[in-house]
């Protein structure tokens, strides 16, 4: 089922939330919000969901027009970041609580609600904990039983807040990989609101970036990390070095004073040099790769690379030491806007 969003505009009380929003969501699409702490992803989506009404604006569900239509009624399954599942039931029963208070001529009959939790249970790998109680599940176990629960009643459209919030890093990592890997085979229209950009990206087909109540980019991953809309964009997807006009220069053929390159820390190398001004300031191993930071008397932050230890190593780049900067890639912004490469 696809989504439609025009035009949403929502306040509370005074102060707007959102500004402005235009969004569609194709059917099968896992699409992500992504955004900095009170930009409004969660306000989107509660309007999507029918838990808020816009002040301004329609929500239309393929291609009808629901901004008036209760949650109930809009047939759409959740997940919070904390999922209040019953404490009391079972995992099986849990699951079950969304066929059980259906309405009587949509309520499954008893042998049919069992093969379907059964299957719900299998889907999201539950299989053998159907008896347990929730207080004896991981987090991460939790958060697929209130997947499970949102998927009984067969939504068209899942809407997922912040729902491996609470997980520690390396949970988050196998459980959004075990969701995409869900969303392949059932295909069911979904969004996500996430501030954390490596989950967006390893999730979503497409990623919204919103910022104070707008979207500033609406793109795939790659095009977004290639081709940031603005600024604010790039900063937002990663620690980026920020050239003045007069030190990219050299590499970017752009000469105007007005322009400045934004260059990853994995797009910048440093080489030993005498006599550039630029010092070395600290190197930091990391494992795999080690991250360099360098003075430049022209600049207020450091500059940082991050180089591959198989390139680090040998390269005689040590603290104090004097280098060269060079870099492969950029983007440049005059102001807001991007400057396209010619
Ligand atoms: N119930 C409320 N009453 C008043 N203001 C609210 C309320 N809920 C949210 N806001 C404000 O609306 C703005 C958008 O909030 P929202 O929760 O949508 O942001 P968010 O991007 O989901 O943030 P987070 O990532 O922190 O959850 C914020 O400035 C927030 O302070």
């Amino acid at each position: 089922m696809s989504i439609d969003v025009a035009d949403i505009h929502y306040a509370y009380g005074s102060a707007p939330a959102l500004r402005g929003i235009d969004l569609s969501i194709q059917s099968g699409e896992l699409l992500a919000l992504l955004g900095p702490s009170g930009c409004g992803k969660t306000t989107l989506l509660r309007i999507v969901a029918g838990l808020e009404f816009p002040d301004r604006g329609r929500v239309a569900f393929n291609g009808r027009d629901v901004t008036d239509v209760s949650a109930r009624k809009r047939h759409v399954g959740f997940v919070f970041q904390h999922y209040a599942l019953f404490n009391h039931l079972s995992v099986f029963e849990n699951v079950a609580f969304g066929l059980r208070v259906r309405r009587w001529r949509l309520r499954p009959k008893r042998d049919e609600l069992q093969r379907k939790v059964r299957d719900l249970l299998d889907l999201v790998q539950l299989g053998d904990y159907a008896h347990r109680l929730p207080a004896q599940l991981s987090g991460g176990q939790r958060q697929r039983v209130a997947l499970a629960r949102a998927l009984a009643v067969e939504p068209e459209i899942l809407l997922l807040d912040e729902p491996f919030g609470a997980l520690d890093a390396r949970v988050r990592g196998d459980l959004r990989r075990w969701l995409r890997g869900l969303h392949d085979r059932i295909h069911v229209t979904s969004v996500f609101v996430t501030h954390d950009q490596e989950e967006a990206f390893e999730l979503a087909d497409r990623i919204a970036v919103m910022n104070r109540g707008r979207i500033e980019q609406l793109a795939d991953p790659q095009t977004l990390y290639t081709q940031p809309a603005s600024p604010f964009v790039c900063r937002f997807l990663g620690e980026v070095n920020e050239l003045p006009a007069a030190l990219h220069a050299r590499w970017s053929g752009h000469a105007d004073a007005d322009v400045t390159a934004f260059v990853r820390p994995h797009d910048l190398d440093f080489s030993a040099a005498q006599g550039t001004g630029v010092r070395i300031e600290s190197v930091r191993d990391l494992g795999p790769t080690v991250r360099i930071e360098a003075r430049h008397p022209a600049l207020a932050a450091p500059l940082v690379a991050i180089h591959e230890r198989g390139r680090f190593d040998g390269s005689g780049l040590v603290a104090g030491q004097s280098v060269a900067i060079q870099a492969r890639r950029w983007v440049l912004f005059r102001g807001e806007e991007p400057v396209r490469h010619t």
